[in-house]
């Protein structure tokens, strides 16, 4: 007997879960044969030799000429389970005391002293943030929201802080190229929300190089404690995109619009002394000493009644929420248009095959 709808529907979240990225072969065969279960035969033109990503696309899909449609969803699940690994039962171990949601290996959060870290833990990917760990952060912060700590704090395991979003995410969507950047859309607004509208005071942690989303954000912190190694970089343009992260506010309020400019439009990297003075970090401590000083006085801090802190963040904030809403929203319509346009699919695939050329 075949797969039926339930099992191809059950296969498209198992890849959504895989944790391991399965390689481009894979993505393309997975690609390939959702839309022919979905859609039958190839039925749109051949993109040009430029557009590299969907040529392939194209080319994978095609490849499948006449396959009837439930040949392809039997194939796509049988080909998702030779993918999945057996499902790991969830592990309280951990570098914290006291684990708590979410349970992904990607993001570790733990409990101690009244501080609940969010940490990005992909070090080998320099802490690129995957579809999977968007989801992970905010059901973490939702948990953050209402534990008993006073502060929650973000930081990132290994070198960098975090290298922002990860551009191989969108070939782990299934799905058509406008119906993927309206999903990312979705979620990329879902996400900046959480930072919005977080009750407590929001620290970061930044042991190294933040990018893209992951510096963007910094903006919606209550304080930003930075090692002198990291660097703050949002190479939108160079991607064919533009601000999140309600950065397109928040950057020039904080820093100047001058300054912003060089940053969010011209990809300007710049120091952690350099973010300091701007203003994007609260201080600079040396590497060597960074993580004694700054959770020596993060325990310090978290110690104050919670209350007081809540409430003391709320009158900050209060007045700017409204206006920080609407330009998340406004960012992330720009963003869904910006995602399907060409600039962004040659901004990918220049990252993509960067290694190749070295
Ligand atoms: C739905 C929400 C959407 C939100 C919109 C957000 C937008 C952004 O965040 S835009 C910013 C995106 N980030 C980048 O452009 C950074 C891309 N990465 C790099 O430029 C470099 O990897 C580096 C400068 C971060 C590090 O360079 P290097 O020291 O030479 O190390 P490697 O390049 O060898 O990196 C090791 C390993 O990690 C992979 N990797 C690193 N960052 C990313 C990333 N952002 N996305 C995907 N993969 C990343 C890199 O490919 C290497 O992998 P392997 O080759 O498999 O070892």
């Amino acid at each position: 007997m075949g797969a039926s709808q339930k099992d191809f529907e059950n296969a498209m979240n198992q890849v959504k879960l895989l944790k391991e990225d399965p390689g481009n072969d894979a993505k393309l065969k997975l690609y390939a044969l959702y839309k022919q279960a979905t859609e039958g035969p190839c039925n749109v033109p051949e993109p040009g030799v430029l557009n590299s990503i969907s040529k392939a696309k194209w080319d994978a899909w095609n490849a499948l000429g006449s396959l009837p449609k439930e040949a392809a969803r039997q194939d796509y699940v049988e080909f998702v389970s030779s993918l999945s690994p057996s499902p790991k039962s969830c592990s309280l171990e951990g570098p914290g005391a006291n684990r708590s949601l979410p349970e992904s290996e990607d993001i570790v959060v733990t409990t101690e002293e009244n501080i609940t870290t969010i940490m990005f833990n992909r070090p080998t990917k320099k802490n690129a943030l995957t579809n999977e760990m968007y989801q992970d952060i905010m059901l973490a912060m939702k948990a953050a929201s209402k534990d008993n700590s006073t502060i929650t704090v973000f930081t990132g395991s290994g070198d960098y802080y975090s290298s922002g979003n990860d551009l191989t995410n969108f070939m782990k969507i299934s799905g058509d190229l406008k119906q993927v950047a309206k999903e990312s859309s979705i979620t990329l607004r879902k996400f900046v929300d959480s930072f919005i509208d977080f009750p407590k005071p929001l620290v970061a942690v930044v042991n190294g190089p933040a990018m893209g989303i992951a510096a963007t954000v910094l903006g919606l912190f209550d304080a930003v404690y930075a090692s002198n190694r990291a660097t703050f970089h949002t190479p939108f343009s160079g991607l064919g995109l533009t601000p999140e992260g309600c950065s397109s506010y928040t950057f020039p309020k904080i820093m100047g619009r001058a300054k912003a400019t060089e940053m969010l439009i011209f990809g300007k990297k710049i120091t952690a002394t350099e973010a300091c003075a701007q203003g994007l970090v609260t201080e600079v401590f040396p590497d060597d000493s960074f993580q004694k000083e700054v959770w020596a006085r993060l325990k310090a801090y978290a110690k104050n009644p919670p209350n007081a802190m809540r409430i003391g963040k709320q009158l900050i904030r209060s007045t700017e929420k409204e206006n920080l809403h609407a330009v998340n929203a406004e960012e992330c319509r720009v963003l869904q248009e910006r995602w399907v346009s060409e600039e962004c699919m040659n901004g990918i695939q220049n990252f993509l095959s960067r290694k190749a050329k070295l």
